[in-house]
């Protein structure tokens, strides 16, 4: 079936999810549409990826039958209240809001509504997306392989159990900011010995893209990869020291509990 791709809020991730789909070549741009509260970030991305705009969301749900609610969560009762009756019948929506529930989403529809609750993260934009998606029950088996190959076009899904949306949404929404702050401190230290930014950056961001591939490639528990890298009283070790003394995991996991915390408020 040809569907038309839309867009309600043309914030930070729905650019990058339209990046995605477009340089992946999964859709042709002509074929997406978006609509945004202001109209200068509507011009920005219309001339970006040459996608049709609308200065207003129902036109959007008219014109689609993949619908991404791409507005924050305290705007999906509004959204969601304008759109209901354009909405067609074989659309399927697809919810990005972290702390967004089916069911409070359901209730805002107040009618039958195939819903895909999806949880991507920005790597999305240059191919190397993650994403968790469940579905409500009138989502099909054929229409769940569809929405699977519009996510896999740019990245890596996993279909998970709704009730593991929340830890999905801080260990693989939010976590690529934590490490680009772990990238940009690499890069600071790297900076602080006299290395010119540009290779700093490079070094830094490059060593952790290699070892998340090798956490994916090779047979391998992190901890023994981590070993293979501390040769014996080498300089490793003495980081990896001073690392555990600092609370490096302990950090982590607290802002992981953070954000477990925010959710939910
Ligand atoms: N950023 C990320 O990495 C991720 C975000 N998400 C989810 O994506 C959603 C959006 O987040 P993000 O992109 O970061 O936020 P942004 O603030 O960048 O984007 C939200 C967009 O919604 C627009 N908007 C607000 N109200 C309306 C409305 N009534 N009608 C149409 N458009 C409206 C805003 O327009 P304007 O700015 O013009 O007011 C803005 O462009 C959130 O629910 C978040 O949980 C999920 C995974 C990762
Ligand atoms: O910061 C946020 O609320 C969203 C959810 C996941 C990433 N960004």
């Amino acid at each position: 079936m040809k569907r038309n791709i839309g867009f309600i809020g043309t914030g930070n991730m729905a650019k990058a999810i339209i990046g995605g789909i477009v340089k992946s070549g999964y859709t042709d741009p002509h074929d997406v549409y978006a609509s945004n509260r202001s109209i200068a970030k509507l011009i920005d991305i219309k001339e970006e990826y040459r996608i049709n705009v609308f200065e207003d969301n129902l036109s959007v749900a008219e014109n689609c039958n993949i619908i991404f609610l791409s507005v924050t969560p305290n705007v999906y009762p509004d959204v969601i209240e304008e759109i209901r009756d354009g909405i067609r019948d074989d659309a399927i929506v697809i919810h990005i809001a972290a702390g967004q529930t089916i069911a409070q989403s359901e209730k805002h529809f107040q009618r039958k509504i195939k819903i895909a609750k999806a949880m991507p993260n920005t790597p999305v934009n240059v191919g190397e997306g993650m994403t968790s998606i469940s579905f409500n029950r009138f989502v099909t088996e054929e229409e769940k392989e569809e929405i699977r190959a519009l996510f896999e076009s740019f990245g890596k899904v996993e279909f998970i159990d709704e009730s593991l949306m929340d830890i999905a949404s801080a260990v693989g929404g939010s976590s690529p900011a934590f490490v680009y702050l772990f990238i940009e401190a690499l890069a600071d230290a790297a900076v602080l010995y006299g290395m010119p930014r540009n290779n700093a950056y490079k070094i830094a961001a490059q060593s952790v893209l290699g070892s998340a591939k090798m956490v994916l490639e090779s047979d391998d528990h992190p901890g023994k990869l981590k070993d293979d890298v501390c040769s014996p009283g080498g300089t490793t070790i003495e980081s990896v020291a001073s690392l555990e003394e600092n609370g490096f995991r302990s950090a982590i996991i607290d802002a992981v509990k953070a954000n477990m915390e925010k959710l939910k408020k």
